[in-house]
């Protein structure tokens, strides 16, 4: 039984992106990362495959205050390793997020990452140097350095669960957004972890790092806008204490994406907003993603 599963798992056809735009899946990619699961020893059982997806599934939404921003603790909670990813971990919230991970019995296989970040330092070269074996994520598009570089179309795998990689650049060239799987096993309803695309009623700004307030609204309306109306969003920051919202919401409220093209191509220039106060140091140790200086910060 558990060979077959483990078979049928690494023969499983790829289900397409739902964009036309982006090249297919290649059997190649999906395999690598599913390897990289199958080496935490990932496998199910007939009575774990009887769980619903939510039931399966941990999450915790965590906060850094400075920069408003949103670090998500995922893991496989029916998976006998309990593998887990930390989604946009901050350097200055490592400690807490790994205190949390091994409190609740869980394997940190990946910190991975929405995009370079302009306001503050990845917690994932510091995570790295702390839990041997954990393996850096980032778009191939965002041109960083990471141990894995996705591309839109791949599933990154954590015990039974996934998340699917959507390109969805214009706060930066290198944008992605992940959504958590479809299917009887995974979770319902569906999650999408949306970095600085889509924030609660509004949206990542368009003004540095190759954005394009064109492409954000198309990334949005295209990648975002066409996922199940319930499926519920968690971006990477939020300034007014909003924690999550849905699709349907934000197709419906917010307030800069509803408008059409010229309409928010005409908000998003006048935004007037300062740049990010951490912009000079974060950047650059975001394109390694924050392994530029971790002995000194690891002591
Ligand atoms: N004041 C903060 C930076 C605030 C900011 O610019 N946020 C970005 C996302 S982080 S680059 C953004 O896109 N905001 C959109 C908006 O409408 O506020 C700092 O100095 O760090």
């Amino acid at each position: 039984m558990l060979r077959f599963r483990l078979l049928s798992f690494s023969l499983s056809p790829i289900s397409s992106s739902s964009s036309p735009v982006f090249k297919p899946h290649t059997r190649n990619r999906f395999l690598f990362l599913k390897k990289l699961s199958s080496q935490m020893g990932s496998y199910t059982t007939a009575s774990d495959s009887q769980l619903s997806g939510s039931k399966k599934l941990l999450f915790r939404q965590l906060f850094e205050k400075d920069s408003s921003t949103y670090t998500y603790l995922l893991a496989d909670a029916s998976h006998p390793d309990k593998p887990a990813l930390l989604v946009d971990p901050v350097d200055k919230t490592a400690d807490r997020d790994l205190s949390l991970v091994k409190e609740l019995g869980l394997k940190l296989i990946y910190a991975i990452n929405t995009h370079v970040h302009a306001d503050h330092v990845t917690g994932t070269g510091l995570i790295k140097s702390k839990v041997p074996g954990v393996k850096s994520i980032i778009s191939k598009a965002s041109n960083a350095q990471a141990d894995l570089l996705i591309e839109p179309g791949d599933k990154v795998y954590f015990g039974d669960l996934f998340l699917e990689v959507r390109a969805t650049p214009g706060h930066t060239l290198g944008c992605v957004t992940y959504v958590t799987g479809d299917g009887p096993n995974q979770p319902q309803p569906r999650m999408v972890f949306t970095g600085d695309a889509l924030l609660i009623r509004g949206c990542g700004r368009t003004d540095f790092q190759g954005g394009s307030s064109e492409t954000l609204y198309k990334s949005v309306h295209t990648q975002i806008f066409t996922l199940p109306k319930d499926t519920l969003v968690y971006p990477a920051h939020d300034y007014k204490g909003f924690t999550v919202s849905t699709v349907g919401e934000e197709m419906k409220y917010n307030p800069r994406l509803t408008k059409d093209e010229a309409g928010f191509k005409g908000i998003m220039e006048n935004l007037n907003l300062a740049y990010p106060k951490m912009m000079d140091v974060a950047v650059p140790a975001n394109m390694l993603c924050g392994l530029q200086d971790v002995e000194s910060k690891a002591n």
